[in-house]
């Protein structure tokens, strides 16, 4: 199983290019199942989940062409609308392929995702949506069975507000008879660009990056081009790097209006951010001031990047604390990073930190994806040797992660 070893204590200097957002390409490339007319795609990322994603659309009969980033998809042939615990029980973005299945063939058999290490994770909100678009759900044996003569049109409010709820019923209302209106849509811009390579298939959609979508089905899409949106996540995580080891880096290839909540937090921190057309440069010196958040749907603070700011706020000047609202279990890097040194004390929502003078590299344990990033940061900032273990978990959202940051000056390297 693969290791990170990181020496910590440089700076970072130098460029990093920002890759296309896992969490608008996961949904994008379910968008090819709409559609028998070749969907091509370009800024895709480089990630295990996108692998993943595309392993389990190849089965369902879609074909794929890959040229580096670029990836063009064709759903003229596809015979399968089943999607199988073993690709489902590693990503759970797997549950994106039941919208488009069921509203353009009418049929679907998708595992549930369960759980996973940070909370329960339920799609309830999914089937409940789908069901008032007219299909028949069953769940039994681990399998969600949907079937539907043509989705119709009506208004869904969901419960809370879901990102990927949110996708799916979009992606099905797109082929739905008659107008959907989704109430709560979340607002994540993601979201929107998943919305906006629909439009360029052909499909009707207003209230683009409201939290009300207005759908009017159309009998068929067709195939279009789409440059997936940068990935806002993979930039704060790299400006959260800086401002634990200080240093002088400008991101690349990256959006400036997509992270306003996380941006400003960095500032609070000390770090001098200019903005550019596509770049953000981040300067930083001396030791980062605390900041005190509490994550929230978009525009409010990510729980994306909950972690990754909680790996700064351990060596900041002061104390902080940090609420998380989505997830229930989403603390499970504090253990980690008290092994490192920090002081993190966590009653119920919230987690209280009092910043350390330093950190102290230690061998540690990924639990999840963002977890693990902020693993990586905690260690660049350490004194010493930090061994970050189970990275399976970093690689399947972060696109080569440690040459990224070898290329600015960081001592990482993979164990094999
Ligand atoms: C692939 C992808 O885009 N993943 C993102 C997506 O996950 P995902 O779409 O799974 O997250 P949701 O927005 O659906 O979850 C928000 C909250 O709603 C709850 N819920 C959701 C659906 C449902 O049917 N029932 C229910 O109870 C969840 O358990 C959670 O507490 O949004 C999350 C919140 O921004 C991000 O952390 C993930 O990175
Ligand atoms: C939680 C995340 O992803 P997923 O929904 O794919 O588990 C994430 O990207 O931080």
């Amino acid at each position: 199983m693969d290791k990170l070893k990181i020496v910590g204590g440089n700076r970072l200097n130098g460029e990093i290019p920002i890759s296309g957002a896992k969490n608008a390409a996961l949904p994008i490339l379910c968008a090819g199942l709409l559609t028998a007319g070749d969907v091509e795609l370009s800024n895709v990322p480089h990630l295990h989940d996108v692998r993943t994603i595309l392993k389990l659309l190849q089965q369902t009969g879609l074909t794929v062409q890959q040229d580096g980033d670029k990836v063009t998809l064709n759903g003229s042939g596809i015979n399968s609308y089943e999607a199988p615990y073993e690709l489902v029980k590693t990503m759970r973005a797997s549950i994106l392929v039941l919208g488009p299945l069921l509203a353009r063939f009418g049929e679907a058999k998708v595992s549930l995702p369960g759980g996973c290490a940070i909370g329960s994770r339920p799609v309830d909100q999914h089937i409940k949506g789908l069901q008032q678009l007219g299909a028949e759900i069953t769940v039994e044996g681990g399998y969600i069975y949907a079937k539907c003569k043509k989705l119709k049109g009506a208004r869904v409010v969901t419960d809370m507000i879901t990102v990927t709820g949110t996708e799916n019923l979009l992606m099905a209302a797109t082929l739905a008879e008659g107008e959907t209106i989704l109430e709560n849509a979340a607002r994540e811009p993601e979201v929107t660009d998943l919305a906006n390579l629909l439009v360029a298939m052909g499909a009707k959609i207003s209230g683009i990056g409201t939290d009300r979508l207005v759908i009017q089905g159309v009998p068929e899409l067709h195939g279009a081009k789409h440059a997936v949106i940068s990935d806002r996540i993979e930039a704060g995580t790299f400006l959260c790097a800086v401002a634990a080891t200080g240093g002088d880096i400008t991101l690349t290839n990256t959006r400036t209006d997509i992270f306003d909540a996380a941006l400003d937090k960095l500032r609070e921190m000390g770090v001098i951010l200019t903005l550019g057309q596509n770049t953000i440069r981040a300067q930083m010196d001396g030791r980062p001031g605390p900041v005190n958040f509490r994550t929230t749907e978009y525009p409010g603070f990510p729980t994306d990047m909950q972690a990754q700011f909680m790996a700064v706020n351990t060596i900041a000047a002061g104390p902080s604390n940090v609420t998380e609202t989505i997830f229930e279990n989403r603390f499970m890097h504090v253990q980690e990073l008290n092994r490192l040194g920090a002081r993190i004390q966590i009653e119920g929502k919230t987690a209280y930190i009092r910043g350390v003078d330093r950190l102290v590299g230690a061998p540690v344990m990924a639990t999840d994806l963002r977890a693990s990033a902020c693993l990586v940061i905690a260690g660049m900032a350490a004194h010493g040797e930090t061994l970050v273990d189970r990275i399976y978990h970093l690689d399947r959202g972060y696109d080569r992660m440690e040459v990224k940051l070898s290329n600015v000056g960081a001592n990482i390297v993979r164990l094999k």
